[in-house]
């Protein structure tokens, strides 16, 4: 019996599946399928509300239809877009971030959401390799789509020339001890790699980078922005150059120090909250290396940080920057923020659903939202990311 189903795609949705509608009213979500088109499916899931689908056969394709260049598309789990035209990808973001804000924050932003771009192909500085035994020889990869299974692939896209030949390179020169490991590697300027765990062809040494006025040091432990081409616009967007000269700010999840630096040329003192150790050796570097002598880095949990010192900072802070990773703020954050009273708040999100859970928070506490950025990090995935501003509903602009 033929149990498929053809169905008209609506539009992307968060994850970057194509959303339909069944006849009895549910949503079903289909992954590789785009807007505007007839697709036959087969449900894969159905739950009360919503279903899940496969594509079978693209029945009358998309305008913004195109063939994915990487062949391993769709079995790599890394890429969710390929199929769809940049310029359609960009547009679905700039929705993605409204639909998360009102569904998730109730949040009905009518302002414009401008969306940085650059290169959609062989931007990343960053990767993490997937290592396997396969007898004598080493697989390596991505995990392919929603499981641990190792996708051996020839090269990606998405990566920086430098970082894109690897995988050939390892698998000749990596040593057998890697399979079963995750390796992560950092690119910096110059095609300097720096690797972790490292071994004799891939050392562990750091890499530098020229970002604006700074200069940058880290190593492949660290959390840095992945996509080379937009980082100086990415910091652009959270320390602007016409910022006015400030008495204090604070740079939470400060990392290896990307906003701390320019940070400290706008204001009297910059304090950085960072828990990652290694994190904090490279962002004290950094700030020593560039010469600034108003920045200090804590190291310690953004939470706890919060518990213990957010009242002596009650209305002492003029501008505060907060990167936190896909989950957002702990709710001891959000407390925190709302004991300080930060003037204004730079929030810096690389998951919209968890930034809309947070800002109703702000809001709800007498911020007003004053500005949106998308930034298109991560072309081909699903990911974007977001700069949100904030301004204390008594501060004025
Ligand atoms: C998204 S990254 C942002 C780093 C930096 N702002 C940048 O753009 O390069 C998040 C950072 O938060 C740190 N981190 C994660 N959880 C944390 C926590 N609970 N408290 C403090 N730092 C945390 C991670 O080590 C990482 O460096």
């Amino acid at each position: 019996m033929d149990d498929s189903l053809e169905l008209w795609i609506e539009r992307l949705v968060a994850g970057g599946e194509g959303l339909a509608h069944l006849p009895d009213g549910r949503a079903v979500f289909i992954p590789q399928t785009a807007p505007g088109e007839l697709v036959r499916v087969r449900l894969v899931e159905e739950r009360p509300t919503f279903a899940r689908g496969r594509l079978l056969e693209v029945l009358q394709p998309s305008p913004v239809r195109r063939a994915a260049p990487c062949p391993h598309y769709g079995t790599c789990g890394g890429c969710q877009l390929q199929h769809v035209q940049y310029a359609a990808q960009v547009e679905a973001k700039q929705a993605f971030i409204r639909e998360a804000l009102l569904r998730l924050g109730q949040i009905a932003w009518d302002g414009p959401v401008p969306m940085r771009t650059g290169p959609e192909w062989g931007y990343r500085s960053r990767v993490q390799f997937k290592l396997a035994a396969d007898g004598r020889r080493l697989r390596v990869g991505f995990y392919a789509s929603g499981t641990n299974d190792l996708c051996d692939i020839e090269t990606c896209p998405l990566l920086a020339p430098p970082l894109a030949r690897l995988p050939a390179v390892l698998r000749q020169q990596a040593p057998s001890s890697l399979a079963g490991k995750t390796l992560d590697i950092a690119l910096g300027d110059d095609d300097g790699l720096s690797a972790f765990p490292a071994f004799a062809d891939l050392p562990g040494r750091p890499v530098t980078r020229r970002i604006g006025h700074f200069v940058y040091t880290y190593d492949a432990r660290c959390f840095f922005q992945v996509n080379r081409e937009l980082v100086a616009a990415l910091v652009a967007e959270v320390v602007p150059d016409d910022l006015p000269f400030g008495g204090l700010a604070l740079d939470l999840y400060a990392g290896v120090g990307l906003f701390t630096l320019p940070l400290a040329r706008k204001f009297r003192q910059v304090l950085a909250i960072e828990a990652s150790p290694n994190a904090v050796a490279f962002a004290r570097e950094n700030i020593r290396h560039n010469q600034l002598t108003n920045a200090q880095v804590v190291a310690e949990d953004c939470a706890r940080w919060m518990q213990m010192r957010a009242a002596a900072f009650t209305d002492r802070v003029d501008w505060l920057v907060a990167d936190p990773p896909r989950a957002g703020l702990d709710s001891a954050v959000r407390t925190g923020l709302v004991t300080i009273r930060p003037r204004q708040i730079v929030y810096v999100s690389c998951h919209p659903a968890t930034l809309a859970r947070d800002l109703k928070v702000l809001l709800a506490h007498g911020y007003r939202l004053t500005k949106l950025v998308g930034l298109d990090l991560f072309p081909q995935t699903a990911h974007v990311e977001v700069v949100a501003q904030l301004v204390r509903g008594d501060a004025g602009n």
